[in-house]
C-alpha cells in the first residue's frame, strides 16, 4: 500500500489484530495509490457510497471490511458512525462509566458532522473525520484526514436513519443478526476492546441497547436496499452486493474520459493567456540551451537548472496577486505600496519539483510547502497518487505548483486537482514550470482555465520512444539527480 495523507492506522476496535486496542479509529483505507478517476474537465467521477446499518454487534463493521477487501477498487474508505458520537457533558460522562447513560439514541450522534465529511467525500474533497474513544466515552483530539475515495462504506446503527445521509447512498444495507448472537459478540468485544464488565454490559445493553434497536434501530431496516441476515456468516448475500456494487462501479467506469492527452491536441489550438513565458533574455536561451544539449555533464545540468529555477519562481511569485500596503519610511513620509495578499504555499510535484522548492526556499521567506507525489503506470502511463500532504491552511494561500516539466499535463492536470480537492480556488494556483509542451499547456487550460501556467521555455519535442515522459530536457529528474540508465 502506498503512502497517502489518509493512511489509517486500521485501529478500529473490531479490527484490531491484537484486540486489545481502546481506541476506534472506525476508519479503513484501501489504496493502491491511484487517486480518484477524474475525467477531461478535470472533475472526479461520482464517489460511490454504500450505506450499512443494523444492530450494535450484529457484524456491520466487519461486513464492510469483508467488502472493501473483495472490491478490485483502489480507493475505499469506512466511515464508522462511532467517529461522530456527540461530547458528553460531564454528568453524563460519569453515568455512561456507570453504565447509566443511553448511547443508543439516534440524539446521541452529531448529524451536522456525518453529513460534512459525506458531503466532502462526495465531491472527492478532501475532509477530516473526528476520532472516538469508548474506553472514555469521548471524542479523541486527533481526527484523521482522508482524500480520494471511490467508494466510501458507511457503517453505524445509525447509518439508514437520517432522511439527508440517506438521499446520499447509491446502496443501503441492513445487517440483520439474531439478537442473542449479537449480545454475546458484544459483551465479549466491550470487554476486550472498549474497557467494559460484562455485568456492565448486560446493564446497558437491557436498559438501552435492546429498547432503542427495538423502537428506531430496527425500524431504519424499511429503508434498505438489501438485508443480510446472519452478517458475516452470509458469504453468499455478501458476495451478491459485491458483485453489485462492482457493476455499478463498472457502469460508471464507462463513462470515464481520460485526460486531455498529446494526441488531442492539433497544432492549430490556441495558447490562452493564461501562459506565461518568462521573458527570453539572452542568458535565459543560453541556459535552455544547455538544458537541452545531451552532452551537458551533470554538475553543470545541477548548476543551471538551479538557476533557471531561481528564475522562473521570482517570476512565479511575481504573478501572486497583491493588496495595497502603505508603510511609514525612514523619513517619517507614508509610501504606497503593496504586499503578497495571502500566504504562499509551494508544492512540489516530487521528485524532480524538489528542485524547484530548493529555489523557493531561497527567494520566499515565509512560505508553507507541501508535496505530492505522482507516478506514471509503467504500461498505461496513467498517473498515479502516492503521496500528498499540503498544510489545512492551504486553501487560504496562493500556491505555486512546481513541476520542472509539463509534457502531456496528465500529472499537472492530478496535482491541481488535488489542490482544488483541498479548498485551493482555481485562480490561486500559479503552476511553475522550466519547460512545457504545447499540448502540456493546452490540457491544463482545457480543464483549468483561470489556472496561471509559468513556463521557462515552451517546446514541442517530445520524445518519440514514449510520447508521454520524454521532453526536450529528456527526463529532468534522472538527469539532475543522477539516476539515468
Ligand atoms: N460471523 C461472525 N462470527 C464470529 N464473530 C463475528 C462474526 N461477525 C462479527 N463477529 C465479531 O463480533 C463482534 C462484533 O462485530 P462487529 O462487526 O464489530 O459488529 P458491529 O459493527 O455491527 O457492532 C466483533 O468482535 C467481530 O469480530
Ligand atoms: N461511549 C460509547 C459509545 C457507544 N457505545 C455503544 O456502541 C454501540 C455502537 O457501536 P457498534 O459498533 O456496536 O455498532 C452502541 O450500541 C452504544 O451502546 C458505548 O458503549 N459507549
Ligand atoms: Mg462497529
Amino acid at each position: 500500500m502506498s503512502a497517502t495523507e489518509n493512511n489509517s492506522d486500521n485501529s478500529d476496535n473490531s479490527a484490531s489484530a491484537s484486540g486489545t486496542s481502546k481506541v476506534t479509529s472506525t476508519l479503513m483505507l484501501k489504496n493502491d495509490g491511484r487517486p480518484p478517476w477524474y475525467t477531461a474537465d478535470g472533475k472526479n467521477l461520482p464517489v460511490y457510497m454504500v450505506g450499512i446499518a443494523g444492530g450494535s454487534a450484529s457484524g456491520k463493521t466487519s461486513v464492510a471490511k469483508r467488502i472493501v477487501e473483495s472490491l478490485d477498487v483502489p480507493w475505499v474508505v469506512i466511515i464508522s458512525m462511532d467517529s461522530f458520537y456527540r461530547r458528553l457533558a460531564p454528568e453524563e460522562s460519569k453515568q455512561a462509566f456507570a453504565n447509566n447513560h443511553d448511547l443508543d439514541h439516534p440524539s446521541s450522534f452529531d448529524y451536522v458532522s456525518v453529513l460534512r465529511v459525506l458531503d466532502d467525500l462526495k465531491h472527492g474533497k478532501s475532509t477530516s473525520v473526528p476520532q472516538y474513544d469508548f474506553a472514555t466515552h469521548a471524542p479523541r483530539d486527533k481526527s484523521q484526514n482522508i482524500y480520494g475515495a471511490s467508494v466510501v462504506i458507511f457503517e453505524g446503527i445509525f447509518a439508514l436513519y437520517d432522511p439527508e445521509i440517506l438521499k446520499m447512498m447509491d446502496v443501503k444495507i441492513f445487517v440483520d443478526t439474531d439478537s442473542d448472537i449479537c449480545l454475546a459478540r458484544r459483551i465479549k468485544r466491550d470487554v476486550a476492546d472498549r474497557g467494559r464488565d460484562p455485568l456492565g454490559v448486560l446493564q446497558q445493553y437491557d436498559r438501552f441497547v435492546k429498547p432503542a434497536y427495538d423502537s428506531f434501530v430496527r425500524p431504519t431496516m424499511n429503508n434498505a436496499d438489501v438485508i443480510i441476515p446472519r452478517g458475516l456468516d452470509n458469504q453468499v448475500a455478501i458476495n451478491l452486493m459485491i458483485q453489485h456494487i462492482k457493476r455499478q462501479l463498472d457502469g460508471s467506469n464507462a463513462t470515464i474520459m481520460r485526460p486531455i492527452l498529446v494526441d488531442q491536441y492539433s497544432a492549430t489550438d490556441q495558447l490562452k493567456d493564461t501562459l506565461l513565458t518568462l521573458p527570453q533574455s539572452n542568458q535565459v536561451r543560453a541556459m535552455q540551451t544547455i538544458l537541452c544539449d545531451r552532452t551537458t555533464l551533470r554538475d553543470d545540468f545541477i548548476f543551471y537548472s538551479d538557476r533557471l529555477s531561481r528564475l522562473i519562481i521570482e517570476y512565479g511569485l511575481g504573478q501572486l496577486r497583491l493588496e495595497s500596503k502603505t508603510v511609514v519610511t525612514p523619513m517619517g513620509l507614508p509610501y504606497s505600496g503593496f504586499k503578497i495578499a495571502s500566504d504562499i504555499t509551494g508544492v512540489t510535484v516530487l521528485r524532480a519539483g524538489g528542485v524547484m522548492e530548493k529555489a523557493l526556499r531561497s527567494v520566499a521567506r515565509l512560505a508553507h510547502y507541501g508535496k505530492i507525489l505522482i507516478v506514471g503506470d509503467p504500461v498505461t502511463h496513467e498517473p498515479r497518487l502516492h503521496y500528498a500532504k499540503l498544510p489545512p491552511s492551504i486553501k487560504d494561500h496562493q500556491v505555486l505548483l512546481m513541476d520542472p516539466t509539463i509534457v502531456s499535463g496528465a500529472n499537472a492536470l492530478m496535482a491541481i486537482r488535488i489542490c482544488l480537492d483541498h479548498g485551493v480556488p482555481e485562480e490561486n494556483i500559479v503552476f511553475v514550470s522550466l519547460l512545457a509542451t504545447p499540448q502540456g499547456v493546452h490540457a491544463i487550460q482545457t480543464a483549468f482555465p483561470t489556472v496561471k501556467i509559468v513556463v521557462a521555455l515552451i517546446d514541442s519535442h517530445i520524445g518519440t520512444d514514449d510520447l508521454l515522459i520524454e521532453s526536450g530536457y529528456g527526463i529532468f529528474g534522472d538527469r539532475y539527480f543522477g539516476t539515468e540508465c
